[in-house]
């Protein structure tokens, strides 16, 4: 009898083909995890520090190994994430052929349907895409039933208005995917108009939830640091966890360390950075039930209180301008630094943020209008659970898609969780 975690035959087929093409996988190898789909299995016991998948180089798909040719037809501002989607969806079979054994092994669109928002009915809060089969106009009385991280939307507030533009990679997650996904289709239907969008976005969310870090050698990191990534055979099975990470690559081999002991038949995991639960919803579909990354940001909220242009100036002078973090730990300080802002003087806070005086601080104040921010978000927790139960009770598109809501119902919770604990341990 199979064991139960036997990963199944095209699995089995691909490990082989990994090991006659010279990937090091002695110490690993693929198996079935509840929920996880598939991962990587220690096959011994494995030291912390120790090599535990190497994979040569020239086995990766990177756009180097992509024909100019092909390349050339594309508009050439186009995103390396769009140019490998675009290279699986309409690369020559002959050159496409080599990586068969290894496709077979990634998961179906249904997969990335029932677990990547980007991908969900309007009615749960996906985007509107092309050519999406779900064309329901959104329709703004609906509640928002997606974290505002991923959607920019509120249920119970007015967000606060933002004069200033600022790199937030961790909020409007959803808004700023579905913009790349758009640019990708558009630029991939300019040269290949018949273009199926079923099969291009499925593989633009296989690059999307399955590249890694890459830059060749010699070459420097691209102004967009999205540009560096290229797919690396087998790796892919590593699923993600909140440990260390201890990757290298150079011109030769992608190489895979332990971060901590592990024994013979458990699951060894990589860590795909430090990412917030909504990211990991938004990017990978999935999230932790335990994530010490895991935050909220308070920016539409702290953005009600802080109005006048003069105040968006001097935040935006001294570089705190958004990105107002909240962990189940607390506040970050440039949350304390708004709060400041908030009641002082701006020559006072100027005087504050430079040179540590505290004429005009009220630390009292402080911690109250954090607090208030804070429960602000828990409130919204709170009207979007509600919204989410009712819409659950009567929505038959929500019904449809019982285990989506569920999922989002267990991140609502985590999230008023987050609010609950970072109340308690506000003290600036
Ligand atoms: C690089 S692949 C890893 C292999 C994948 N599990 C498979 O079956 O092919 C990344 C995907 O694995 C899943 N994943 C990774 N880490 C996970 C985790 N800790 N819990 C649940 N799913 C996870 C997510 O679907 C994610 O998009």
């Amino acid at each position: 009898m199979r064991p139960e975690w036997w990963p199944g035959q095209e699995h089995e087929a691909f490990t082989e083909w990994a090991i006659s093409n010279g990937i090091d996988t002695k110490s690993v190898t693929p198996a079935r995890f509840q929920g996880r789909g598939l991962g990587m299995m220690a096959t011994r016991n494995i030291k912390k520090g120790e090599t535990v998948l190497k994979v040569p180089t020239r086995l990766m798909l990177r756009v180097e190994k992509i024909p100019s040719t092909f390349i050339d037809r594309l508009p050439g501002d186009i995103a390396v994430h769009a140019l490998l989607a675009a290279y699986l969806t309409h690369g020559a079979p002959d050159e496409l052929s080599r990586y068969d054994l290894w496709r077979k092994s990634w998961p179906s669109r249904k997969d990335f349907e029932d677990s990547m928002p980007i991908l969900w009915p309007t009615a749960l809060g996906g985007p509107q895409l092309p050519s999406s089969e779900d064309d329901a106009p959104i329709d703004s009385e609906q509640p928002s039933l997606l974290p505002p991280s991923l959607s920019g939307l509120w249920n119970s507030i007015q967000p606060g208005t933002k004069t200033k533009k600022y790199s937030a990679d961790y909020q409007n997650i959803i808004l700023q995917q579905a913009q790349r996904l758009r640019k990708a289709w558009t630029d991939v239907i300019s040269a290949f108009p018949d273009t199926d969008w079923a099969t291009f976005s499925y593989n633009w969310l296989i690059v999307n939830t399955r590249s890694f870090y890459w830059v060749s050698e010699g070459q420097e990191t691209p102004e967009d640091p999205n540009d560096a990534m290229g797919l690396v055979p087998f790796a892919d099975y590593f699923n993600h966890a909140d440990v260390a990470r201890d990757v290298k690559f150079d011109g030769n081999t992608y190489e895979f360390r332990a971060t901590k002991d592990y024994e013979e038949g458990e699951e060894v995991f990589m860590n795909y950075g430090s990412h917030p639960n909504d990211t990991l919803l938004a990017e990978y579909g999935f999230f932790l039930d335990v994530n010490e990354a895991d935050s909220i940001y308070l920016d539409d909220i702290v953005f009600r209180d802080i109005r006048s242009a003069d105040q968006h100036e001097e935040l935006w002078l001294n570089q705190y301008y958004g990105n107002y973090q909240v962990t189940l730990h607390g506040p970050c300080y440039r949350t304390e630094v708004a709060a400041c802002l908030s009641y002082m003087k701006e020559e006072d806070w100027r005087n504050h943020v430079l040179e540590g005086q505290s004429q005009g601080l009220d630390e009292s104040r402080s911690e109250a209008t954090i607090k208030r921010w804070i429960l602000t978000y828990a409130a919204e927790a709170d009207a979007t659970i509600t919204a989410l139960q009712k819409a659950m009770e009567l929505d038959t598109t929500v019904q449809a898609h019982r285990s989506k809501a569920d999922m989002l119902l267990r991140r609502w919770r985590q999230i008023k969780d987050i609010c609950e604990h970072a109340a308690k341990n506000v003290s600036v």
